[in-house]
């Protein structure tokens, strides 16, 4: 192999490409060159490369980015204000209030700056959101150097943001175009829900996102009182509505996909459409266990989310992982059920599917950007390590993580923010807290 200069070479004692179930690069090195991956090195073949920086991660795994699929990010503002209800107790008589009140441009801000660094700390590189005031999410996902998409919510109600679904479509829109280009930032269409969202505004969001390309984030399914009333509204589950609408495609995430029976589940295979399953925030708010196994049982491509930390109530997609691996054996009352392995393929290679980025990220291969992750195994809580994927679900926690990479950027390095300082986050989350009490 010629002797080729790359910008970095980074060394790890396990590399989980994420390419093929189970398998692991031992003492391999990735050379990274504007950002992207560009040659995966066996010892042997890294001896002789050059690179303006090198770094041996000797007891860590490497491995790609997580891709949080489903959140709210700068709800950590409101992290810990109604904790143990239902969502609609929680919604209307706690979180809409609140919004009502404090959520602004400066808000969107500082929370998801908040959310970024939080996100960070835990392994994530791609959010998938869904708030108020695009252009501020927006800015603090180039000022954190997050993979963002910025989903642009839909309601027929007022709120602080939108006076009715038109306005929200055109502020999305004016936002929207403001970025066009930027490679870190994409925004979405999202209709909130289907008890939320009339039917002719579900018509007019699936034309747009088909005339202008876009992906569509919607919470569906989430609860049995959503299934219920919307069968009362509409005489139909709401997802048979939203199907006669042809809202199903493989540009539509579903968020949670809790409530399904077997011709659902067989329905959304059929149209490609993708799921982000929230295991904790449906926890939490006990919404339920979404099938999962029948679900990946059945072609479906499903990732995972967090959901915002007001319902969380943590944005760490390491433990979501996890909990998704052991939700799914509790649900199904069978262990082999969301194996490690692919637990780590759902939160990964899943989510960028879901997202139409997959050529770009979600696993570790030549040509693909270096959205990288890596987790220090050689702590008490993962000893022994007889093996790596099993530690990175069942095992390691946040705290492990000590390196983050976007597009090749070193975002995290030895669990020290590069892009944000973390004095001001805390700092700015107090000033928050006292703003909020005070109202
Ligand atoms: C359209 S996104 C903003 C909107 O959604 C609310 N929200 C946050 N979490 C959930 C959830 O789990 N189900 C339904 N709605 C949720 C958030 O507070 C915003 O008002
Ligand atoms: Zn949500």
């Amino acid at each position: 192999m010629p002797n080729r200069h790359y910008d970095q070479l980074i060394t790890a004692r396990w590399i989980i490409t994420v390419e093929q179930d189970g398998v692991i690069l031992d003492n391999h090195s990735l050379a990274i060159s504007d950002g992207r991956i560009v040659a995966i090195l066996a010892p042997e073949e890294a001896a002789g490369v050059s690179a303006g920086t090198y770094l041996n991660l000797d007891n860590h795994v490497l491995m790609p980015g997580l891709v949080n699929l489903h959140g709210h990010s700068a709800m950590t503002l409101l992290r810990g204000m109604a904790d143990d209800k239902a969502l609609m107790d929680w919604l209307q008589n706690h979180i809409w209030p609140a919004e009502g009140k404090h959520v602004s441009n400066a808000f969107v801000f500082d929370g998801a700056l908040l959310a970024m660094g939080e996100m960070f700390r835990s392994g994530t590189t791609t959010i998938n959101d869904m708030y108020f005031f695009h252009a501020a999410m927006a800015r603090a996902a180039l000022a954190a150097g997050m993979r963002t998409f910025v989903g642009c919510s839909i309601l027929e109600f007022p709120t602080v943001y939108g006076q009715n679904a038109d306005d929200y479509i055109s502020k999305a829109m004016a936002e929207r175009s403001q970025f066009l280009g930027e490679e870190l930032v994409t925004f979405t269409l999202a209709p909130h829900a289907p008890y939320t969202v009339a039917d002719d505004t579900f018509r007019k969001v699936i034309t747009l996102a088909e005339q202008q390309d876009m992906l569509i984030h919607c919470h569906i399914h989430e609860t049995m009182d959503e299934v219920n009333s919307g069968i009362e509204q509409h005489q139909q589950r709401p997802l048979a509505r939203l199907a006669n609408l042809g809202l199903l495609s493989p540009r539509l995430i579903a968020a949670h996909m809790v409530h399904l029976t077997d011709a659902e589940i067989a329905l959304v295979a059929r149209h490609g459409v993708s799921i982000a399953h929230n295991p904790t925030s449906n926890m939490k708010l006990a919404s339920g266990i979404a099938p999962v196994q029948k679900l990946l049982a059945a072609g479906v491509n499903v990732g995972i989310g967090t959901d915002g930390a007001a319902s969380n109530n943590k944005l760490d997609m390491l433990s979501e992982t996890r909990m998704g691996a052991l939700l799914a054996k509790v649900g199904t009352l069978d262990p082999t059920a969301v194996p490690a392995a692919t637990a780590i393929r759902m939160a990964t290679l899943h989510g960028a599917r879901a997202l139409g980025i997959e050529h770009k990220v979600g696993s570790i291969a030549v040509g693909k950007q270096a959205d990288l992750i890596a987790v220090d195994l050689a702590q008490i809580e993962t000893s022994p390590n007889f093996d790596p994927i099993s530690h990175i679900v069942y095992a390691a926690g946040r705290e492990q993580v000590s390196h983050v990479w976007v597009n090749g950027r070193n975002v995290l390095r030895e669990r020290k923010l590069t892009t944000l300082d973390e004095a001001e986050l805390k700092a700015r989350a107090d000033s928050w807290r006292v703003r909020i009490l005070d109202n």
